[in-house]
């Protein structure tokens, strides 16, 4: 089974990634969050130091491009080619307002022509491999079969699946009908994303479409970063790994974030997902919330770890 970390805006970052892996090295590959393309091709200094080769040593990375026009696709490849990337994700998931009403992400879905139009033109010209991350539609899983075949049509390195539709958002649960039409009349391999947040839904899954051999996961990792090791056979991550991904975390946000407040925006981030699985955790994620300045933060961290156990 190859396992992907999910791209999660604003949280899956390089610093991110480097502690993840440090910690629980049973990620096969890692997406980076989208970077939005222009005709130029310019890289943000955010997205460049996600991408630097140096920031993602020893890790299989595929940059994520979102836009819905092939001259900037195409342009910002050429950027990545010059920093070795080989293989570009595809966005055509992002269910944001902001995206989706430039037609971008999920909103794209909303025009088969020109998504037709623009995967002829991008893989005419490419010197990449190609996958796509795909929502099943804008309103309506009906939709994915006219999508289905457009991706047909293309030699796609792979089609991650998230079979939500963009009005879902993150709401209801995922489509499995339609992710079966995928698994029944797709050509590209398939790679399954959604919901997939402990053992047991990992198992569910399995059992259901036992021929699966990729799965991404997002919020699953955030919840419980050990969660790759544990679908490979691994124990349960110990309260003093989750402890020192902890640690890793805020020390490397601390040295790179400008400023306290975003040091604490961040981590208290991470703990929206984190403290779901700890015993009691109500009162400590409050004041985690709650703290405006880090001895505060860290003594609400410390009094979570010395009083409650991490159950995954
Ligand atoms: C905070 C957040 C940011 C996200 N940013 C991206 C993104 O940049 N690109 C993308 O393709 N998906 C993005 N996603 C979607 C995830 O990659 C994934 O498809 C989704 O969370 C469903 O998988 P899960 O149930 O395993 O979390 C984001 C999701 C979240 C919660």
């Amino acid at each position: 089974m190859e396992l992907y970390y999910a791209p999660m805006e604003g949280i899956t970052g390089y610093l991110h990634r480097n502690v993840s892996r440090a910690v629980f090295p049973d990620i096969d590959k890692y997406m980076t969050p989208f970077i939005a393309a222009n005709q130029k091709g310019k890289l943000s200094t955010k997205e460049k130091n996600d991408i630097l080769p140096d920031h993602n040593k020893g890790m299989y990375v595929i940059p994520q491009i979102l836009t819905n026009q092939a001259d900037c696709f195409l342009a910002v490849e050429r950027t990545l080619r010059e920093y070795g990337y080989t293989e570009l994700n595809l966005n055509l998931g992002c269910p944001s307002k902001t995206v989706v009403t430039k037609y971008r992400g999920s909103g794209f879905l909303a025009k088969p022509e020109e998504l037709d139009h623009f995967l002829e033109e991008v893989f005419a010209r490419t010197e990449c491999e190609i996958s796509l991350k795909t929502r099943i539609g804008v309103e309506d899983g009906e939709e994915f079969e006219r999508l289905l075949e457009i991706y047909n049509k293309y030699p796609l390195k792979e089609l991650i699946v998230h079979p939500r539709t963009q009005k879902d958002y993150y709401r209801n649960h995922p489509n499995m009908e339609w992710y079966t039409y995928a698994v029944e009349h797709g050509k590209a391999p398939l790679c399954y994303n959604g919901d997939i947040t402990d053992v047991t839904s990992y198992k569910t899954f399995m059992k259901a479409y036992p021929d699966t051999i990729k799965v991404m996961i997002g919020r699953g990792l955030l919840v419980n970063p050990g969660l790759a090791g544990m679908l490979k056979g691994k124990a349960a991550p110990s309260k003093e790994q989750i402890r020192e991904y902890h640690d890793r975390m805020y020390e490397v946000y601390r040295e790179h974030m400008p400023g306290d407040r975003v040091v604490l925006f961040k981590m208290k981030e991470l703990w929206y997902y984190l403290a779901q699985h700890f015993t009691d955790s109500a009162k400590y994620a409050k004041k985690i919330r709650k703290a405006e300045r880090l001895p505060v933060y860290e003594s609400a961290v410390n009094a979570l770890f010395a009083e409650q156990d991490f159950v995954s």
